[in-house]
């Protein structure tokens, strides 16, 4: 386990570690060498090619593509910073750091609660590395231990936030964590202070104005802007000796932005648009150029479209890495899950009515129709895909009745209540409703999943691939980080590439793609071993 930060100057920060953090396993085969600085991986990526031959007939056959994979071992120094850090996301994330790294313990109702980092996927869950050779027994590692990856305890956190109010006070006013324990971090929330943001008023709901007191100047998109933030990422980093550090967008939901050829259709256009203060250029996306720009990866937590087409193109041709869009925490979460299973049990899904309620700022954000709109969106597409692989179930076209509603309650803050019925065709025309009422304490299903967004998108910036061969030379993954997409509602994918919400789809890319740089095969549960005897 790296060594744990201290904390100093009002920031939590972290600490890297020179040396290879001494792995929990190693890889015994021919396809994988270690060095003290890398794991290098000759993988055989097996796929099944399918055609359709003259008589219409589909042909399948076994494909297998040569890889070599680099990973980079060193451990770096890690810097977050969130874009909405005054935010309940922002300010219970980094209690919640805060709180590990000191392994706090704190009395509730239901007696002493301790840190911990359940929901988050790298953190909480594990992975199967294979079978007992001699038992036959199951072995699972945690996930956080298949690759040599960055521990949240040693993060570095900062950001930004049109909110001046420091963490302790904006904890406070986010009602989500405990008395007790708030007044456990509060000494080192209160030292945290928010940088100025950028605020253009007609893209979030006009009751967020109230709150805007901590803003850099200029009231449109700007290229000083786009300066300003590039300068306090560099500052950030060299303030707190860092190595690397990964920006987040946590701050409200904004409103779709229009798609205009010539001002953000391409990398070029939206350059010129920003300096010339275009009125459709989002914060977002301002905060997604200035990352881009300067090569570090930023990743979008909202619905809007902040990675409008010019963003994309800006960003592979700089080889940065983008991710997002709207962290995937608690009702879409489960749908996801749960349309999976049904259309995969063969069940005929014939309507799902999604409706929640929330009292928190998100939610007075989102009952300005503008914004709600971008949650809709993000919200309702989550089923297309396994709709449409199910050809048996549902004609061309045909998809399940969806509705999505959101309401703004006051009174039940943070802890949104997700109500969901999903109806579906059974046997011999028998149907089935599925009734489901989910109290899902929201700042606490999503901060796990910025630190997995964080520990993700950092290692695979130390991830390089190339086609198996001594001429070809290694690359990073596309720009577009679509292997982000399980904590994620609408996954952003590289163009052209299809987009895939199963969520048990998404989790086995993950770990095969993890399993991969490490020279293992993808997990197929197959259990052979186990069959045939
Ligand atoms: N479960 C969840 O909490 C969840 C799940 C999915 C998506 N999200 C999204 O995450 C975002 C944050 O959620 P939250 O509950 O923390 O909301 P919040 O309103 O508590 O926090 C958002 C913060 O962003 C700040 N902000 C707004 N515009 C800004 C700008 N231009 N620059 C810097 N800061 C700005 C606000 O002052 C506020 O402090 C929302 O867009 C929400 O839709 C949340
Ligand atoms: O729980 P989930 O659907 O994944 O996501 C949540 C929505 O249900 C909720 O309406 C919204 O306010 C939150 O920002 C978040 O998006």
């Amino acid at each position: 386990m790296a060594p744990h930060a201290e904390e100093s100057n009002g920031t939590a920060t972290g600490c890297g570690t020179e040396a290879p953090v001494q792995d929990l396993f190693e890889v015994d085969s021919a396809n994988v060498q270690y060095t003290p600085d890398f794991i290098n991986t000759k993988y055989t990526y097996r796929t099944t090619a399918v055609s359709k031959n003259a008589n219409g007939k589909y042909v399948a056959a076994p494909k297998e593509t040569l890889y070599d994979f680099k990973v980079d071992r060193k451990i770096p120094k890690l810097g977050v910073m969130l874009v909405g850090l005054g935010g309940n996301n922002g300010t219970t994330v980094t209690a919640g750091i805060i709180a590990n790294r000191r392994n706090l313990v704190w009395e509730t109702k239901e007696g002493p609660r301790s840190a911990n980092y359940y929901g988050s996927v790298i953190m909480g869950s594990t992975t199967k590395l294979g079978t007992d050779s001699k038992s036959g027994q199951e072995i699972n590692i945690p996930f956080h231990d298949l690759l040599p990856m960055v521990h949240p305890n040693d993060l570095t956190i900062g950001g930004w936030d049109i909110s001046g109010m420091n963490l302790a006070e904006a904890m406070d006013r986010a009602k989500v964590l405990e008395p007790s324990l708030k007044s456990l971090v509060r000494k080192e929330m209160a030292l945290m202070k928010p940088l100025p943001s950028i605020y253009y008023p007609d893209f979030i709901a006009a009751n967020q104005e109230e709150r805007a007191d901590n803003l850099i100047p200029g009231s449109k998109a700007e290229w000083a802007h786009v300066e300003q933030i590039r300068k306090d990422i560099s500052d950030f980093k060299a303030a707190n000796g860092l190595d690397k550090v990964i920006v987040q967008w946590t701050a409200n939901t904004e409103r779709f932005a229009d798609i205009i050829e010539g001002v953000n259709d391409t990398a070029d256009n939206l350059l010129k648009a920003i300096k010339e203060g275009h009125e459709e250029i989002s914060p977002s996306t301002v905060f997604a150029v200035a990352c881009i720009l300067d090569n570090v990866p930023f990743i979008n937590g909202s619905p809007q479209n902040t990675f409008v087409p010019g963003s994309i193109d800006l960003a592979e041709k700089h080889g940065a890495f983008i991710g997002g869009d709207d962290f995937k925490s608690g009702q879409t979460k489960m749908k996801s899950a749960l349309v999976d299973f049904l259309i995969n049990a063969g069940i005929k899904l014939t309507s799902i009515a999604s409706y929640n309620h929330l009292g928190n700022n998100d939610g007075m954000n989102l009952s300005s129709q503008r914004q709600f709109r971008s949650k809709e969106i993000s919200k309702s597409n989550v089923v297309d895909d396994m709709v449409a692989a199910n050809t048996v179930l549902y004609k061309e076209g045909e998809h399940p009745d969806h509705c999505v509603v959101i309401k703004y309650m006051p009174a039940v803050g943070d802890d949104k209540r997700a109500l969901d019925e999903y109806y579906a065709e059974i046997f011999l025309g028998g149907h089935q409703s599925i009734s489901i009422f989910n109290v899902c304490e929201d700042s606490l299903l999503a901060s796990p999943l910025i630190i997995d967004l964080v520990l993700v998108a950092e290692m695979m910036t130390r991830i390089e691939w190339k086609a198996h061969g001594a001429d070809a030379k290694y690359a990073g993954f596309h720009s577009v980080l679509s292997i982000l997409s399980f904590m994620l509602k609408a996954p952003l994918t590289p163009p052209g590439t299809p987009v895939i919400n199963s969520l048990a789809k998404q989790r086995a890319a993950l770990t095969n793609i993890f399993r991969a740089c490490v020279g293992l095969d993808p997990e197929s549960d197959m259990t052979l071993e186990h069959k045939l005897f």
